[in-house]
């Protein structure tokens, strides 16, 4: 134990604040980590890189995982950096087989060699169906298709997906969360709306007939504002998907890239809470639209924290991470966006919790802001070092050559 952390202990002891069991809290968080800033949403199908469906990699940086190999090799990198034991979040489209399959013929197998290395590792899986890079996506619909033999088509691969993600869930005794994004929408103003989410409705319906238990396969759905080339209308809005989660029982994904950029997503926890069980966050951050940037420990990161710990929303929300930067180091970029969402996680822990709904219960509102500002000066940065400390991972500058050197080493990759 350090001095530094020793005083920090006392610093928040004197606000009524026990450090170990914030970090006790934090060590129990996992945090899924997304496959795909790992290779810029390119995925394995022995196919062309781009990502389609309005989202878009940007950058050309070198060390880009090529094979499965690569990209679990860059994770276990990753996950050295971070304290505490996580999860994967696979896309389809990162099938490990030497064989071709089409979206709607993957089975299990061909993802096998990913659950063998995660029980391997002490790591949890998480799914999504690759509703985009494809050529049945490229008028940016695909379950809400006017075309019954495309919706089918999707709504296969959707069942499919269900059904692995399932058996993963099985296998590791972990229930996997398996999340639904399409990108349909319409570029220009559509004149028949109510048909379109109509027939995304029905897929998805269809897609979710079979039922698995809650113990191996949560299934998710995830709303959006637009995307490149759907700027008009997104089918899988918001209110849709918010309608849909409450109806049928599925859990509801809140990425925060997908609203307009003046809403606080981590005000829409509570208010969607008391209608839906369980939430899916895509952890973002949009710079003036769905940019995907790597999170930074900001005022959005941290007031999310915030809500989900002062909110007791922790046990029944699962944070994901949803960004691709192929303009830094792809495993930096993984790294410093998991540790950020610890960081704000932790600070949330350390907060004087009870003192402050107190306040705000007898309507002391001086106070509260007195005491929120005041408790920015903790020594936050110090439990956090001794947390590292405690985990075998670096702290502070020193996670920068640890970085550097394995940057260098995949660098030469083609
Ligand atoms: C690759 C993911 O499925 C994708 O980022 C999705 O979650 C999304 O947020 C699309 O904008
Ligand atoms: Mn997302």
């Amino acid at each position: 134990m350090t001095k530094n952390y020793d005083l920090a202990r006392e610093a928040f002891a004197d606000w009524g604040v026990d450090t170990e069991a914030a970090m006790q809290a934090l060590a129990a968080v996992p945090i899924s980590v997304h496959c795909w800033q790992g290779d810029d949403v390119g995925g394995f199908e022995h196919k062309s890189g781009l990502s389609g469906g309005g989202i878009q990699a940007t950058g050309n940086h070198p060390g880009r995982a090529r094979n499965p190999e690569e990209l679990r090799a860059d994770l276990e990198f990753a996950f050295a950096q971070i304290p505490g034991k996580h999860r994967v979040n696979l896309h389809a489209c990162y099938l490990d087989t030497a064989e071709q399959p089409d979206r709607d013929q993957i089975e299990y197998r061909h993802f096998a060699p990913w659950v063998e290395w995660a029980g391997e590792n002490g790591l949890g899986l998480d799914f999504n169906p690759t509703f985009f890079a494809h050529a049945k996506a490229d008028d940016n619909l695909t379950l809400s298709h006017p075309d019954q033999g495309i919706r089918d088509f999707w709504i296969e691969h959707g069942r499919r997906c269900r059904e692995i993600a399932a058996r993963m869930g099985r296998e590791l005794g972990s229930a996997v969360v398996n999340n639904i994004w399409v990108p349909d929408g319409s570029k220009d103003t559509p004149v028949d709306r109510m048909a379109a989410r109509r027939r995304l409705e029905t897929s998805l319906d269809a897609m979710f007939a079979e039922t698995f238990p809650k113990s191996e396969l949560i299934d998710a759905v995830e709303s959006k504002l637009f995307g490149i080339g759907v700027e008009s209308m997104t089918v899988g809005s918001h209110e849709f998907y918010l309608g849909y989660a409450i109806r049928k029982g599925t859990a509801l994904c809140l990425d925060m890239g997908h609203f307009h950029p003046t809403e606080s997503v981590a005000d829409k926890l509570s208010a969607v809470a008391l209608s839906v069980q369980d939430i899916l966050l895509h952890v973002s951050r949009p710079v003036r639209w769905d940019s995907d940037h790597v999170v930074l420990l900001n005022d959005d990161l941290l007031a999310m924290a915030q809500e989900l710990v002062f909110a007791g929303l922790l046990p029944r929300t699962h944070i994901g991470l949803d960004f691709f930067d192929a303009t830094i180091s792809r495993t930096a970029a993984w790294v410093i966006g998991v540790r950020n969402m610890q960081k704000a996680l932790l600070r949330a822990f350390l907060l004087p919790q009870a003192r402050l709904k107190a306040l705000e219960e007898g309507l002391d509102f001086t106070a509260r802001l007195v005491l929120t500002e005041e408790t920015k000066d903790l020594p936050f940065a110090a439990v956090w070092a001794e947390h590292c400390a405690r985990a075998g991972v670096p702290a502070g500058q020193a996670l920068l050559g640890g970085l550097q050197t394995y940057q260098g080493a995949v660098s030469g990759r083609g």
